[in-house]
C-alpha cells in the first residue's frame, strides 16, 4: 500500500527533515511542489486535495490560513487529513494533540482524527515528566512547576541558523523573559496543571538537540515517593512506547555520571526520561532528553502521519 504525502513549506527547517524521513519510509511517496509555486495557495490546495495526509510545516500564520483554506473544500472534514507542526492549532479543540504516548486514549483519538496538531518540542519532554506524575496524584494540580529547558539552535528554525551562522548568537541565550512563551499553554493543558508552568526556555551553541528539566522539592508533592518509586511510574507509563524510554538502569543510576550532553540523541526519533534525585530524596531532578527537530517535531509528524494512516507507528523513526 502507498499513500500520498504533501508537505507544505518542504524547503523549512522541519520541512527538509520531514521530507528526509518520509524518503525512507517504505509506504510513503511524496507529492513535490515547484518551487516558484511553493507559496502560491490554489496549488498548495490542490496538493492538498491529492494527498493522503498533508503536513504544514509553516509559521502559525501560514499554517491558520491554509487551514482555513483546506476547510473551505473540505466542510465536514472528511477527505483531508492536516498534520499541523505549528504552534496555531495546540489548544484548539477541533484539533487532536499528537502526543499519542499521553495515554491509549489519546493513540485511539489521533487514529481516527483529520486535524491533528503536533506537539511544541519544549511541550514534548514537560508532558512526557509531569502528566504521569500529575495523573496519578504525586504531583497536585495546582502546583508551582518551573520548567528549564535549554535546546538547539535549529529550533528557532531558518531565522535563528542564519544568526547563528553569522556569528550573531550567544553561545548560550536565555530568552522569553517576559513569561509569555507561545508552549506555555499547551504545557499547562496537557500536563493537567491548573496554573501556568514558569517556564525558562534557553538556546545553546549546538545544531540540534534538546534537555528540558523538572526540578521538585519533596514538599511540592502530594504524597511522600521515592525516586526509584517516579522512575517505576514513568517507565511502566511508556511501556508500550517504541519512542519514548528511560535514559538509565534504575533511579540516580548513572554509575556515577553526573553530567547530561543535551545533544545525545541529534538526529535520532526518540525521548529519554531521566530521574536524579539526593541522598535523601528531598529533592528531585526531572530530565527529558530529545531532538528538537526529531521526537520534538518531524519525528513526531512522521509517528503522527504513521497512525493516522493506520501503520505501525515507528515505520521510518526506528
Ligand atoms: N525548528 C524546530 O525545531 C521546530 C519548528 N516547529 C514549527 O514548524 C514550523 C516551521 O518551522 P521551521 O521549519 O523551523 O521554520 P523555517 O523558517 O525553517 O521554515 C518555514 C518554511 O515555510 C515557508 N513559508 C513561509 N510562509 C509561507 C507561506 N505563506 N506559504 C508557503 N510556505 C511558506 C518558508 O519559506 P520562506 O523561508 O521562503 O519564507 C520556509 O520554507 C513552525 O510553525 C515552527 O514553529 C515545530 C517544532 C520544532
Ligand atoms: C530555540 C527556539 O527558538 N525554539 C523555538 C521553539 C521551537 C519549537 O519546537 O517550537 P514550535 O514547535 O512551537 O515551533 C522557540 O522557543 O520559539
Amino acid at each position: 500500500m502507498s499513500y500520498n504525502v504533501f508537505i507544505d513549506g518542504e524547503a523549512g527547517t522541519t520541512g527538509l527533515k520531514v521530507a528526509s524521513r518520509l524518503a525512507l519510509h517504505p509506504h510513503v511517496q511524496i507529492l513535490h511542489l515547484d518551487d516558484a509555486v511553493r507559496k502560491d495557495m490554489s496549488a498548495r490546495l490542490d496538493m492538498i486535495a491529492k494527498a493522503d495526509v498533508t503536513i504544514l510545516c509553516l509559521p502559525d500564520v501560514a499554517a491558520i490560513e491554509v487551514a482555513t483554506a483546506a476547510n473551505g473544500m473540505d466542510a465536514n472534514a472528511i477527505d483531508i487529513c492536516l498534520i499541523d507542526a505549528s504552534t496555531a492549532h495546540r489548544t484548539d479543540p477541533e484539533w487532536a494533540y499528537g502526543f499519542a504516548e499521553m495515554d491509549a486514549a489519546q493513540r485511539r483519538l489521533l487514529a481516527s482524527s483529520k486535524r491533528i496538531s503536533n506537539p511544541g518540542c519544549y511541550p514534548t519532554g514537560a508532558i512526557a515528566l509531569l502528566r504521569p506524575l500529575i495523573k496519578s496524584g504525586i504531583i497536585p494540580a495546582d502546583a508551582d512547576i518551573t520548567v528549564p529547558a535549554v535546546s538547539g539552535y535549529s529550533g528557532g528554525g531558518n531565522a535563528m541558523i542564519a544568526l547563528h551562522d553569522a556569528g550573531d548568537l550567544a553561545p548560550h541565550l536565555a530568552y522569553a523573559t517576559d513569561l509569555k512563551h507561545k508552549h506555555v499553554p499547551e504545557m499547562q493543558l496537557y500536563s493537567g496543571l491548573d496554573k501556568a508552568p514558569l517556564f525558562m526556555p534557553s538556546v545553546g551553541n549546538f545544531y540540534a538537540g534538546m534537555l528540558v528539566h523538572v526540578p521538585l522539592h519533596a514538599s511540592q508533592l502530594a504524597v511522600p515517593v521515592s525516586a526509584s518509586a517516579i522512575y517505576d511510574l514513568l517507565r511502566d507509563w511508556y511501556a508500550d512506547s517504541a519512542l519514548i524510554a528511560m535514559g538509565a538502569a534504575g533511579a540516580n543510576d548513572l554509575a556515577g555520571q553526573t553530567t547530561m550532553a543535551a545533544d545525545a540523541l541529534a538526529g535520532r526519533n526518540d525521548m529519554e526520561l531521566f530521574v536524579f534525585a539526593n541522598k535523601d530524596e528531598s529533592q528531585f531532578w526531572l530530565t527529558a532528553r530529545l531532538d528538537n527537530l526529531g521526537k520534538g517535531a518531524s519525528g513526531a509528524a512522521v509517528q503522527n502521519m504513521n497512525i493516522a494512516l493506520g501503520i505501525a507507528e515507528d515505520t521510518a523513526l526506528v
